[in-house]
């Protein structure tokens, strides 16, 4: 049969199905028309989330989804672009993506989304405290708060124990500099190995194997070990366990409650019963807010040290925004945006607003109780009164838009397709309630 014969079609949707690159593409006017298994994992959608995934869609206005509109808008690719973010289930990706027009005969049908999964990767290049060059101890650590002061008090239990220790919290709490820490005060003079459960196949772990043998007196962090898919989690348990009588230090980490994710079938009873010997549970940094402060200090007077900057410290604003912020990717995410405004800093010494990424003023100074999530519709959650979540949705829409057009009433107007007026009338409502 020759070749022009076969219809492709079937070849191209299996192929965008398990391709391990993210794909959203976009008609244009803006609706979804594709979006891939590996999209959903990187985004980390449920199933039923996706069932109302055109209610969160008409409620977002994120990078990633205004990166496909203004390609959409402008007819040029956008590529190469760089994004770290914490997705819908907290755990912390960095992508590098594509987007594309697509023409057909000549006319703009629409745009495509090409995301490349580079957080492992990306994990191992970025280590800020080690691109200082300092050794992490106990005392690198940031740990003001009474939680975090235990789990200091913890795990140096846990470095003289040297039984296996599995460290539980949310994406950037700080378990690898925990895991970390307890290998240094351990005693131990072997390496510190890490292995990243995100995206781990087969060949990682036969590649673990082999290396085994080079980590005698020293440690074995397994990170997010609820990552690994279940059969892999068996291997993982029967080479750890086969080692297990030798001097090596076993550390691993999961981002929930161990019982939950057995639960939900996500992590194998075995595995956890092996790494659970001591368990360490790190707060979110919501629940400790008084590290903010202290973290960023340290940030602060490292930048002065390492870089000859002058700056000490934020102003009030700042600072209000940060201790009402929920900080949903907790230190690392502090750190990134630090990262980021002293990259901007000249001759200023205090952070001001002004400093601050508008996206990050977008997501923190919050238009109304309610984020995304909750305009959506199930049956474990309460519903709101019609006139309650429709007041909430247009004040969470508007203050969106005008996010989105930096403050600008007449373009928001535009685009919303109201007079300036009528958006000005109901701007001020929302101010009033
Ligand atoms: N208590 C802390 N003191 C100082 N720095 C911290 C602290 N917690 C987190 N950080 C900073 O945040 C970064 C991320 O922390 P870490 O990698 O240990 O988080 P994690 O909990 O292991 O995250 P993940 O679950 O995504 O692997 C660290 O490299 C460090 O720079």
């Amino acid at each position: 049969m020759s070749s022009d014969k076969v219809d492709l079609t079937p070849f191209f949707e299996f192929a965008g199905e398990h391709v391990a690159v993210g794909i959203h593409a976009v008609d244009s006017k803006g609706k979804t028309i594709i979006y891939n298994s590996k999209m959903k994992e990187i985004e980390g959608f449920d199933f039923e989330e996706l069932v109302d995934r055109s209610i969160l869609e008409m409620f977002r206005f994120e990078q990633q989804e205004s990166t496909l509109l203004k390609v959409l808008q402008s007819g040029t690719s956008v590529l190469n672009v760089k994004q770290t973010y914490w997705n819908r289930k907290g755990q912390e990706i960095t992508t590098i993506n594509d987007t594309y027009p697509i023409f057909s005969n000549e006319e703009l049908i629409g745009a495509i989304e090409l995301s490349r999964d580079v957080t492992t990767l990306e994990k191992v290049v970025y280590q800020p405290l080690r691109k200082y060059e300092e050794p992490i101890t106990f005392n690198t650590i940031t740990a003001v708060s009474p939680s975090m002061k235990k789990v200091i008090a913890t795990s140096e239990k846990a470095a003289k124990a040297k039984l296996p220790v599995l460290l539980i919290g949310e994406s950037g709490t700080g378990k690898e500099l925990i895991a970390e820490a307890i290998h240094r005060a351990s005693s131990l003079n072997g390496p510190f190995y890490t292995l990243f459960c995100h995206g781990t196949d087969q060949h990682l772990l036969d590649q673990l194997l082999l290396d085994m043998p080079n980590m005698a007196g020293g440690t074995l962090y397994c990170e997010r070990i609820d990552l690994l898919p279940l059969h892999l989690q068996g291997q993982l348990h029967a080479l750890v366990q086969e080692q297990s009588g030798d001097s090596i230090c076993f550390i691993a980490s999961v981002g929930e409650d161990p019982v939950e994710l057995i639960g939900s079938g996500k992590l194998l009873k075995e595995l956890y019963y092996f790494f659970s010997a001591m368990t360490i549970p790190l707060e979110p940094l919501r629940k400790r807010k008084e590290d903010i402060f202290s973290f960023a200090a340290d940030y602060f007077s490292r930048h002065r040290k390492n870089f000859g900057s002058i700056v000490r410290g934020m102003d009030a604003e700042v600072s209000r925004l940060f201790q009402e912020y929920d900080w949903p990717g907790n230190l690392k995410e502090l750190e990134l945006l630090l990262d980021e405004i002293t990259s901007m800093l000249t001759t200023q010494d205090i952070v001001t607003m002004d400093l601050l990424p508008q996206y990050f003023k977008s997501k923190s100074i919050r238009p109304g109780k309610l984020a995304p999530e909750d305009f959506l519709v199930n049956s474990t959650k309460e519903l709101l009164p019609l006139e309650e979540y429709l007041f909430e949705a247009e004040m969470y829409y508007l203050q969106k838009a005008m996010d989105l057009y930096n403050g600008n009433v007449t373009k928001a107007a535009n685009a919303l397709g109201m007079s300036r007026q009528n958006l000005q009338y109901r701007l001020r409502k929302i101010k009033k309630k």
